[in-house]
């Protein structure tokens, strides 16, 4: 890749052998490639060395963000978020006005995320959720161009001189917005960040250990910042792309949309006198759960995992030296005829239990949306939770319409570090239930 020297792995066995058996030797991360670590340098999580650090901040991450208890305690953000989605799609369908999808989808996962982890809401008013969707985007543009300019060997440093202005002005962007929230939770905790009873978030516990001459570990206010902007990068866009995805696919599939629609109203009843679904009915859903299944073995979001080999170890029988960057090919392992029947055609039936032609040869290794072993993506139950619900409320609340009259999405992708839609899903939602279903659901004042 450019000028670095990268192993490609895209056989599922071998993936599977780096995930299960040399688990510990490829918890390394690649060197970046860019060469000055853009935003808070090399203070982040998801490229963190494996190493005290990453542990520790693991071990935030899934004890106080993402372990089933915290899931649980969270679940009622999750849903009004949920409601104030739909019930912006109402007012869009109420004025046959047209929604981007990935948009009205990335502030819901913006929200999501803000209060979770920082107990903090975007407002709609002052178009707050609007400011974190143009830096992600800005984020992403940056480090890609700044990937592709690492590439150019000779022509690197000319790259570089051109794209300093947007090194420059996305970082501080960033900064200033996550300093103006670390200062607010400060202030709520008496300036010191160190009152255990207003400790009601994960910034607030990070903060907490920063400021704590006795901590397991130094975390700095850099390594926070940088935590947080990681959230977002890693957590937002992958959601976002995958629920766009399952609902391209959905549209262009009527058939797989009508099913997955009775599913829903044979489990929590029809539109007119059915109620908003739970996060509880997914493990009752199973067609739905294959709809997403699928979009996800199509179109993973991440497309390659980066991994760094710690130490020097054999995989299927090739001598891989310690320090090399692998990647692990996600697409085509998803893709590989020898686990997938037919593996470009689009067949949630495949990953039903009940189907005779499982569409899927083998049930080891091959569904690997959020990579594996102990650096396997920490924000996967999230995720699921946030997709399959989404979903299943549009599909059970709204008819979907594309906007420049066609029949089918055009499903051609974008070159970038996530696979999303090259055009935006730009859609007519039409209300086909009760408005109760949603606006029954309490909603606070932002
Ligand atoms: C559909 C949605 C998502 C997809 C497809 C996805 C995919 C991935 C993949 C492939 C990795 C690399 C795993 C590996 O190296 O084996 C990863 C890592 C990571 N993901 Fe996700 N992700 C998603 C959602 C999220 C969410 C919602 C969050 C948090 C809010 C999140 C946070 C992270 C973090 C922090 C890492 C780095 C983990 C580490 O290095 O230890 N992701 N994700």
């Amino acid at each position: 890749m450019g000028s670095y020297p990268v192993v490609l792995v895209s056989s599922p066995p071998l993936a599977d052998e780096i995930f299960r058996e040399h688990d510990v030797s490829f918890a390394g991360k690649p060197e970046s490639p860019l060469a000055d670590r853009l935003l808070f340098g090399d203070s982040g999580f998801v490229t963190a060395p494996y190493g005290e650090y990453w542990r520790f901040m693991k071990k935030m991450c899934v004890t106080e963000l993402f372990s089933t208890r915290q899931l649980e305690r969270s679940r009622s953000v999750r849903r009004e978020e949920l409601a104030r989605f739909l019930r912006r799609l109402a007012m869009k369908s109420q004025a046959t006005a047209a929604v981007d999808l990935r948009d009205e989808l990335l502030t819901l996962g913006n929200n999501i995320i803000c209060r979770m982890a920082m107990s903090m809401k975007c407002s709609e008013e002052d178009n707050e959720a609007k400011r974190y969707r143009t830096l992600v985007n800005a984020t992403r543009d940056l480090t890609l161009k700044m990937l592709l300019t690492s590439m150019l060997g000779p022509f690197k440093k000319l790259g570089r001189f051109m794209l300093r202005k947007q090194a420059t002005e996305v970082p501080a962007r960033f900064d200033e917005l996550l300093e103006g929230i670390l200062k607010k939770h400060e202030e709520r905790s008496g300036g010191g960040a160190d009152d255990e009873t207003n400790c009601d978030d994960l910034m607030d516990i990070l903060l907490r250990v920063s400021k704590d001459p006795n901590a397991e570990v130094n975390v700095t206010r850099k390594n926070i910042k940088a935590f947080f902007l990681d959230l977002f990068l890693a957590g937002t866009g992958t959601t976002t792309d995958a629920t766009v995805w399952v609902m391209a696919e959905l549209i262009n599939h009527p058939e797989v949309f009508k099913r997955v629609r009775k599913e829903i109203h044979d489990l929590i009843g029809s539109s007119n006198n059915g109620r908003l679904v739970e996060e509880t009915d997914i493990p009752n859903l199973p067609y739905l759960q294959a709809v997403v299944k699928e979009a996800m073995r199509l179109h993973p979001p991440v497309v390659v995992v980066p991994r760094a080999c710690r130490e020097t170890c054999n995989v299927g029988g090739f001598d891989i030296p310690k320090g090399t960057a692998v990647a692990i090919n996600v697409y085509s392992i998803m893709r590989d005829p020898a686990v997938w029947v037919n593996p470009d055609d689009y067949s949630p039936e495949r990953f039903l239990k009940s189907s005779d032609d499982s569409g899927r040869r083998s049930h080891h290794g091959g569904f690997i949306p959020f990579g594996g072993g102990r650096r396997m993506c920490v924000g996967s139950a999230m995720a699921l939770s946030v997709i399959h619900c989404a979903v299943a409320a549009m599909v059970h609340c709204y008819d979907w319409k594309l906007e420049n009259g066609e029949e089918s999405v055009n499903m051609e992708t974008t070159l970038g570090f996530n696979m999303a839609l090259a055009k935006p899903l730009v859609c007519l939602p039409k209300l086909v239930c009760a408005e109760s279903v949603f606006q029954s659901v309490e909603v606070s004042s932002l």
